[in-house]
């Protein structure tokens, strides 16, 4: 069953450099309990996707236009206290950064036992009972006396499960972490994504998982959306995705990855940065880091198509690319080869050494 469907989602940021589209026209779906990955270096738009479905964009972002429907309306036409109904209870959020998360005046088990009065509607003591249970699920040791610490007592990568904690208290249908590991050390961040996935199982909760590792995407999630300059470029299922991807950013991305990778040199890292959202290149905002690149992308902007077709994708298609070469406007072709060694896409992790 479709829990969001985001439609054509624009989100416009008014700075004085002039106007950055972040997202742009943006459609995707998640399906309920199923973890959904958003992949792309820093300035893709995945955060500002995410914050469109909390509605937390705030000046001098708007979004502009499209429809984000959550179990079935429109988060973008609810009144404020209809969203904030949905938010933290709903909808819950990891931020990649755990301290800007917790409010250091108070103590960690009052802070998550407030978000479970409020959304809830528990009282004292059982929203302290819920709090301490919900503590002790994430890893928390001796998680009882540890309810009266303050943030500062806890580890990185403790503060992190209780903010995890804290996500969790309400029951979310879909929880949305951004980057949730990055500022961990590898075998924590191993053990939290892990831990991330087994709750949202047992929680019955979809993710949506925000981040710049394809290592991590591979580890935890089914399907896959690969965003450059606020667009997607490639959408598939994960195993498709590592085994035949369509885009040559995610081939780009991928080189990162040793154990899958492309065979000519050009392609082991993507030169370039990705553009100013203020001058956007013309045509594929990509061309001027494709190795690929013809003149027709100079001009013409690859629309999302089901790669073996040519026809435009639709929300529906599990599996969708936007380069020029799946609609018969290149003339050389894509001739990288993937070849990826040892078969279980576990063991891809990013070259990060994770047990
Ligand atoms: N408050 C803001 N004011 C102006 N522009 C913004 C603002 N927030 C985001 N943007 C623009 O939106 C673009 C996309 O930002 P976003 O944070 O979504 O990227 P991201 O893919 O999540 O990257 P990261 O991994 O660095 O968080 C930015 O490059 C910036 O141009």
């Amino acid at each position: 069953m479709t829990l969001l469907e985001v439609n054509d989602l624009t989100v416009n940021f008014y700075t004085e450099e002039g106007v950055v589209t972040a997202v742009d026209d943006l459609s995707y779906r998640i399906e309920s309990g199923e973890t959904f990955g958003v992949v792309g270096e820093s300035g893709a738009g995945k955060s500002v996707t995410a914050l469109s479905l909390m509605r937390l964009i705030e000046s001098p972002g708007r979004i502009e236009s499209g429809e984000i429907i959550f179990q079935g309306e429109d988060l973008l036409e609810m009144s404020d206290s209809e969203i904030r109904d949905v938010r933290g209870n709903k909808i819950a959020m990891i931020f990649q950064d755990a301290q800007t998360a917790l409010n250091p005046v108070y103590s960690v088990g009052d802070q998550i036992a407030e978000a479970i009065r409020h959304h809830l509607d528990y009282g004292d003591g059982e929203a302290r009972e819920r709090t301490v249970q919900l503590l002790d699920r994430v890893g928390i040791p001796d998680a009882e006396s540890r309810y009266d610490d303050y943030p500062h007592e806890f580890s990185g990568g403790m503060q992190q499960r209780a903010v995890i904690a804290m996500a969790l208290s309400c029951d979310p249908d879909l929880l949305i972490a951004d980057e949730p590991t990055t500022a961990l050390d590898v075998t924590t961040e191993a053990k939290i994504l892990d831990e991330i996935q087994d709750l949202a199982e047992e929680f019955d909760a979809a993710i949506q998982l925000i981040t710049h590792d394809l290592g991590v995407v591979a580890k935890i999630c089914e399907r896959v959306m690969v965003m450059y300059a606020g667009r997607p470029v490639e959408k598939a299922g994960v195993e498709d995705l590592y085994y035949d991807p369509k885009h040559p950013y995610t081939v780009g991305l991928m080189s990162s990855i040793p154990r899958i990778g492309d065979e000519r040199d050009r392609l082991q890292t993507i030169p370039g940065t990705m553009p100013d959202l203020v001058d956007v290149p013309p045509g594929c905002s990509f061309h001027p880091r494709c190795p690929y690149a013809e003149e027709s992308c100079t001009r013409k902007e690859p629309p999302l198509v089901d790669p073996e077709t040519g026809d435009p994708a639709t929300i529906a298609d599990e599996r969708a690319a936007a380069c020029l070469a799946y609609t018969g406007d290149l003339d050389g072709e894509l001739d990288y080869e993937v070849t990826v060694e040892g078969e279980d896409l576990d063991r891809i992790e990013g070259g990060r050494d994770v047990q």
